[in-house]
């Protein structure tokens, strides 16, 4: 069956997990706002003043000398200490999460390496940093828990130039005095600031170590959990030096909780003395001593059992247990909430790039095909924009067929001058054969203008609606240079297609000039021998009177302008439907049919380092899916191990 015990040790390996993807307490939840898991896990923090006694206390709870000593501010990156109970009989080891291979046996290494692996990341200027170091102790003599270890609070400090007063001990004056080179003078309040980082936290449960030889009204410990557990609801109070006291007085006010009221009952504690220490005095050996001292202590007999650090540490395994039972609901409903965000989040990313070429071209084409399909859908309707290209047809270029200047070219001066320079030395007997056609095909050349200006704007349509398209593929968002690449393509095939298109409607018009619609002029003869009338705009018109006997004056002109003038205009409303034809025959047409025929049969002759400069997404965007996927594996993983443990309860 499985054991509460195993929720301890299920918390560690979450809390391991957390730790290797930067999310760690002390504010560290690796970035851009994901959920901190590691926050929602309950955690004991060790709190205290310094010298208050901390490390001797979690050293005797490991039952092991190991952590490390000296002067100024040792513990500058918190220490996650797990400990795991293993059978009586098993060798002790110890583990870091940084040396995952190396099992340590000699416990005067492993301080060696808190040491190193502390300066490590916070170099040898002394300064701290919230990324912890995590410690896996497997022993027959601890219990399940977990602890972290904070920097002590050290008091005010003061700059070298002010002197310290002489009744206090080196070790005392060297960290409130003396800033070593390199350490920040803000250290006292950083300090602060990352243990509250802590503390804040509701999960954190405050193991607060005050020594029993100073005020409790003045502990730093219990200063700093007043203001953050005001109600002492998640507060384990550790008095520690008990033996330190002056002769005649004793701690009980504090221990039966009337100096400072607890939830939880206060615990005592009695460590080795610096000479101990300086003895290399036995930890079993003190946590005996520590036993008699409570047992045949007059004043704290009568709480003997409920002294000690070793008690202490079973109370707490035993807390912990429970708190982490009773958050477990709380806990899995953040990993599914966040499982979901993450799912959601990798979804509109969009998946990894693949890295052989074959997927790599797998992909472009894909994404060429999205953005074909948007492309489609502007011009074919149910995305805008398509409908600009009827516009040009049916209200830009009737409007430039309408301002073309036939009405000067046809005038009665400008006809007879072309009709005379067309006859030449010998006047035409009947109708001015040469003079017609002149006239003609100088009106028809002006057809070309709104024929290639119907093709130019057909093309920034086109153009637009490309960019449009591009815009709007949400696959290609990720991928820049391909757009770019994309939006190139498409242009130049636009601009060959305009060039087509272009070439298509200047033949049009020019078959208008190099074939005249003889029908047109048969009809004519009998017309012309109507005279003609001439309106207030000074526009010819033919009458449907008797001939009159102008045959070469004004009339005779006006009449060639005006029959000149109808088939001009029998040419425009053909050139009106025919250039249209030819702009979505040869554009609108091969846009849709033909848009990046060229990129595709030079694509797949790219190599595969090609292919992946055209994918090389935003590299912040790489580097989010890649939080985001390992923070995801991260949960459902967290996910699955409660599960297992939460239904074997
Ligand atoms: N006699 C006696 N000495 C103690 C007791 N607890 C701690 N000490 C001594 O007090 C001094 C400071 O103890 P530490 O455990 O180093 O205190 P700390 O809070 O970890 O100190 P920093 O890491 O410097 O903040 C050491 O010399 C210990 O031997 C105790 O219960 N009794």
């Amino acid at each position: 069956m499985t054991t509460m015990e195993s929720l301890i040790g299920l918390v560690n390996r979450i809390q391991r997990a957390c730790t290797v993807l930067g999310d760690y307490g002390g504010g560290g939840t690796g970035d851009n706002a994901f959920n901190s898991l590691w926050e929602a896990l309950p955690t004991v923090a060790v709190v205290g003043g310094q010298s208050s006694g901390k490390s001797s206390v979690l050293e005797s709870i490991v039952g092991r000398d190991f952590l490390p000593r000296g002067s100024g501010i040792v513990t500058r990156r918190p220490l996650v200490l797990q400990l795991h109970k293993m059978e009586e009989g098993t060798e002790e080891y110890a583990e870091f999460l940084h040396l995952p291979k190396r099992q340590f046996t000699d416990f005067a290494l492993v301080r060696k390496e808190i040491q190193d692996e502390t300066d490590r990341i916070t170099g040898k200027s002394k300064q701290i940093s919230p990324v912890p170091i995590h410690l896996s102790i497997f022993s027959p003599n601890v219990v399940n828990l977990t602890l972290v270890d904070l920097p002590g609070l050290t008091k005010v400090a003061v700059g070298m130039n002010s002197l310290p007063p002489l009744w206090l001990s080196t070790k005392v004056i060297y960290s409130v005095f003396y800033f070593p080179e390199g350490q920040p003078e803000t250290i006292v309040e950083d300090i602060e600031s990352m243990v509250r980082t802590y503390v804040d936290k509701p999960n954190c449960i405050i193991l607060a170590i005050s020594p029993a030889n100073q005020d409790i009204a003045t502990s730093d410990a219990i200063k700093l959990a007043k203001e953050v557990d005001p109600a002492g609801e998640r507060t384990f109070g550790v008095l520690t030096k008990l033996d330190l006291m002056d002769k005649g007085t004793n701690a009980l006010d504090v221990l039966e909780g009337r100096s400072y009221r607890l939830q939880h009952p206060w615990v005592g504690i009695v460590n080795r003395s610096q000479a101990d220490i300086n003895r290399n005095a036995d930890m079993m050996l003190a946590r005996r001593k520590e036993r008699d001292y409570f047992d045949t202590s007059p004043d704290y007999g009568h709480l003997a059992s409920k002294m000690g650090s070793e008690y202490l540490a079973k109370l707490l395994s035993k807390h912990l247990e429970s708190v982490i039972r009773s958050r477990i609901p709380s806990i899995l409903s953040l990993i599914n909430k966040s499982i979901e965000e993450l799912e959601r989040e990798l979804d509109k990313m969009g998946r990894p790039v693949a890295v052989d070429a074959g997927a790599q071209l797998y992909t472009i084409l894909e994404m060429c095909r999205a953005f074909d399909k948007v492309f489609k859908e502007h011009l074919d309707g149910g995305r805008p924009g398509g409908d600009r290209i009827y516009g040009v047809f049916d209200n830009q270029l009737p409007a430039a067929l309408k301002k073309l200047p036939f009405d000067r070219h046809l005038s009665l001066q400008s006809v007879k001058r072309i009709v005379s320079e067309a006859d030449g030395y010998q006047p035409h007997l009947i109708a001015p054969e040469q003079g017609y056609r002149r006239l003609i095909e100088g009106a028809l050349g002006y057809f070309r203008g709104p024929a290639e200006a119907s093709v130019d704007a057909v093309h920034f349509v086109l153009k637009e609606l490309v960019r449009k398209s591009i815009a709007e593929t949400q696959e290609l968002k990720r991928f820049p240079s391909l757009q770019v690449e994309l939006a190139a393509a498409a242009n130049s095939s636009l601009e060959k297609f305009r060039e087509e298109s272009k070439k298509s409607v200047i033949r049009l018009v020019e078959m208008e000039s190099a074939y005249l619609t003889a029908e047109f002029f048969r009809k004519l003869p009998q017309e012309m021998e109507r005279p003609v009338i001439t309106n207030s705009k000074n526009q010819t018109a033919a009458s449907p009177s008797p001939a009159t006997q102008d045959q070469y004056g004004e009339g005779h002109f006006r009449r060639i302008a005006s029959n000149v003038s109808a088939y001009v205009s029998m040419v425009s409303d053909t050139l009106r439907n025919t250039i249209p034809k030819a702009c979505v025959y040869c554009q609108v047409r091969q846009a849709k049919l033909a848009l990046l025929n060229y990129f595709y049969s030079q694509i797949s002759k790219r190599e595969g380092k090609q292919l992946g400069e055209l994918l090389d997404e935003d590299p912040a965007l790489m580097g989010r899916r890649l939080e985001c996927a390992q923070r995801l594996e991260l949960y459902k993983k967290a996910r699955d191990e409660i599960d297992a443990v939460a239904w074997v309860r």
